[in-house]
């Protein structure tokens, strides 16, 4: 494919912007078939695509808040971080270095209340519930748009192994940074997301995709009201190939130390689901 990248300068320096696609959430809510099919095809090619949220004002709300929490949760002293820190736990509290951080809640202990989240966001739990639960609707609706496109004749697939019942390690996960004053430091963290959806919010340029015709690596556009998802590795396998869990990574443009921070939520799959195709 060839395909002419949109161009932003940053610093004083020319990057290339990944070319994705915007979904509305609306319209998948609607059930409206071309949009359904605009969903297939980016999930099934790059694996990134915008969801416009403009229209979920108060989700968007508790969004911004989360960027406040997140800044106050990593005002803490280093001390008070590591008291978050749960060993060989995969999927809960805190992790970090000198120049990045990042918290992660279970939505099951949101849920069950048996792990209390850190004592630092507990006066901003509702915030914290509302968020996880409106997000998990969300990609609940992007999970059953895609099953109809995977599997047309048959009543949603994918959600046998989503249940929203069921125990499963979705989650909320934000970071501080990392950024730092040479480029040239960054480290490579090059992955491809492992659940089933991820959904990003982020205010600065720090997200790369791999772009899979020619390997090349373009930088993702931060836009207002509009979240940043991701196909993850168990979608992939799930369907057999056909939806694409792409190669991201995060990195900065330029040199120069500017904080950055990132509200993410995590979906995967019920503990339980064996990952082969269906
Ligand atoms: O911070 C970002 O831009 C993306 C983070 C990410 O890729 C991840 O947490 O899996
Ligand atoms: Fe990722």
């Amino acid at each position: 494919m060839t395909l002419t990248l949109k161009k932003a300068v940053v610093g004083g320096v020319e990057i290339d912007v990944a070319p994705l696609e915007t979904i509305s959430l609306q319209l998948l809510l609607q059930n409206n078939e071309g949009e359904r099919t605009k969903l297939y095809s980016a999930a099934n090619s790059l694996g990134f695509f915008y969801l416009d949220v403009t229209e979920s004002k108060e989700y968007l709300s508790d969004v911004e808040k989360l960027y406040s929490i997140t800044e106050k949760y990593f005002s803490q002293s280093q001390e008070d971080l590591l008291k978050d820190f749960h060993k060989e736990d995969e999927f809960r509290g805190y992790k970090g270095g000198s120049n990045w951080g990042s918290l992660e809640i279970l939505r099951d202990d949101v849920i069950n209340d048996e792990v209390p989240i850190p004592s630092i966001v507990r006066s901003d739990s509702g915030t914290v519930e509302r968020f996880i639960s409106f997000s998990h609707e969300m990609v609940h609706v992007i999970l059953d748009q895609l099953s109809k496109s995977l599997w047309p004749n048959s009543d949603s697939r994918l959600k046998e192994s989503h249940c929203p019942t069921k125990r499963n390690n979705s989650s909320l996960k934000v970071y501080r940074g990392p950024t730092l004053e040479r480029l040239a430091d960054v480290g490579d963290n090059t992955h491809t997301d492992g659940g089933s959806l991820t959904l990003l919010y982020t205010d600065k340029w720090g997200t790369q995709i791999e772009l899979p015709w020619n390997k090349k690596w373009a930088w993702v556009e931060a836009k207002p009201g509009h979240a940043i998802v991701t196909v993850g590795d168990t979608l992939q396998t799930l369907s057999g190939g056909r939806l694409y869990s792409c190669r991201h990574r995060v990195s900065q443009p330029v040199d120069g130390f500017g904080e950055r921070w990132a509200i993410t939520y995590f979906f995967r799959p019920d503990n339980d689901v064996s990952l082969v195709p269906l």
